[in-house]
């Protein structure tokens, strides 16, 4: 008996030229099958790991966890390529919680649950423990606005020491391209020349206790992940819109067999915008905080998606013009030494997270917000106060060491 080859109906995928395309990849605009996909996604990461010499054989690697889409895919991707690869890494899952009632215990739960699915130990810290706040106890206090700050410069330790705890060599981190686009942008309009010097940077802290690595630095998080939600919301307003053309048209009979045909390319379109996470069915949390409003960051990101949808590599742009950004000899920029409280890295004599605290602990929230420049002079004294007064005010620091 002949066999028949049967072609696949549809486009066929760039790569392979065999299977139906799938997807187009938001990055190169390509159309291509699930498993090229696959492939040319997790070989991509691979290659910036192995250009960049992320890691040595034998190193001990913490990934942040948070739940959410980018650290999921991350620490899928991470166990997958450590084996595929021999990288010969002990990775770890590190998770922070913040103490954020309905968004980070229920996130924390799928941590749990990728502990068992990828077999890998997980260690969590929480901002109760190591400095005797939860987030719901900050904003109860401090309100919405300025609490990202706290959270941020918290977090931002709280990783460190939960790393420290875990005695690994490198953290990394689900930072994508997007991420870094903003934050370079973010930079430029904050008029943060130190940040930005170091923020397109693949390891940083490299100074410090521990480097912190972002494999995901080229990665477009719209191939990370589209929230079927989001797909959902394209299909029904794709629907909308092409009823309310063809139905608006003359003659609406003769356009029913129109209508048809656009509600198939509808979900045909429909069927190129699922991604990594949704095609390999991880188990993520998909939820924002609930205490999020931060506009500034808000604003850098829906600009960088408009850019994005009439340039793609606008992305790598931004990241490639923030990488050549070349500071003058004459800027100033600060000299890093240690917290004289809790010995953390610092260009102050208090590291921000001792000042955000100090001013927690004394009632006082809004001492620690706001520009550098006018901060010190506010942290001198509240160092000064703090030293007379600490022992009857402050709550202690969590028993962590760092
Ligand atoms: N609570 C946490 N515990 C551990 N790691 C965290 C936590 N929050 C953030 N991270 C790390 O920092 C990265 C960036 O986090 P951020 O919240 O800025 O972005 P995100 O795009 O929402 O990431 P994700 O989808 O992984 O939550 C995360 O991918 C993760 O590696």
């Amino acid at each position: 008996m002949d066999i028949v080859e049967t072609k696949p109906k549809g486009r066929l995928c760039s790569i392979c030229n065999q299977n139906r395309a799938a997807l187009k990849r938001p990055k190169t605009l390509e159309q291509i099958c699930k498993d090229c996909f696959y492939e040319v996604f997790e070989e991509e990461i691979h290659r910036v790991i192995v250009d960049n010499q992320l890691f040595k054989s034998g190193e001990r690697i913490a990934i942040g966890a948070s739940g959410g889409k980018d650290s999921t895919v991350l620490a899928y991707v991470m166990s997958e390529l450590n084996h595929r690869h021999n990288y010969g890494l002990d990775l770890f899952l590190l998770s922070v919680d913040e103490g954020i009632t309905g968004y980070r215990d229920d996130s924390l739960e799928t941590v749990k649950r990728n502990e068992i699915q990828y077999g890998l130990a997980l260690k969590v810290v929480s901002y109760k423990e190591l400095y005797g706040w939860t987030m719901d106890e900050i904003v109860k206090l401090i309100g919405l606005k300025n609490n990202c700050t706290f959270c941020g410069v918290f977090r931002r330790q709280a990783l460190d020491r939960g790393a420290a705890l875990l005695k690994v060599d490198k953290l990394v981190t689900g930072h994508n391209a997007d991420d870094i686009a903003e934050t370079v942008l973010l930079n430029i309009l904050r008029g943060d020349i130190a940040r930005l010097s170091r923020c397109t940077s693949i390891t940083t802290g490299e100074d410090g206790p521990i480097p912190r690595c972002k494999p995901f630095k080229y990665t477009y998080e719209k191939e990370i992940v589209i929230y079927p939600f989001c797909c959902i919301m394209v299909f029904i307003s794709c629907l909308f819109f092409s009823a309310l053309l063809v139905f608006s048209l003359p003659h609406k009979p003769c356009y029913l067999f129109d209508f048809i045909f656009y509600a198939y390319i509808t979900s045909e379109n429909l069927n190129l915008l699922f991604t990594y996470a949704y095609f390999k069915r991880l188990d993520y949390f998909s939820t924002e905080c609930i205490y999020s409003p931060n506009a500034y960051r808000g604003f850098a990101r829906e600009f960088i998606k408009d850019l994005e949808r009439i340039r793609p590599r606008a992305i790598l742009d931004i990241i490639k013009s923030g990488e050549d950004f070349r500071i003058s000899m004459y800027t100033k920029m600060p000299e890093q030494s240690n917290c004289e409280r809790c010995g953390y890295i610092s260009s102050q004599k208090w590291c921000k997270a001792c000042v955000l605290l100090e001013g927690l602990n004394r009632g006082l929230p809004k001492l620690g917000i706001g520009r550098s420049r006018d901060l010190n002079n506010e942290q001198n004294k509240i160092i000064k106060q703090g030293n007379e007064t600490r022992s009857i005010q402050s709550k202690q620091c969590g028993t962590l060491d760092f």
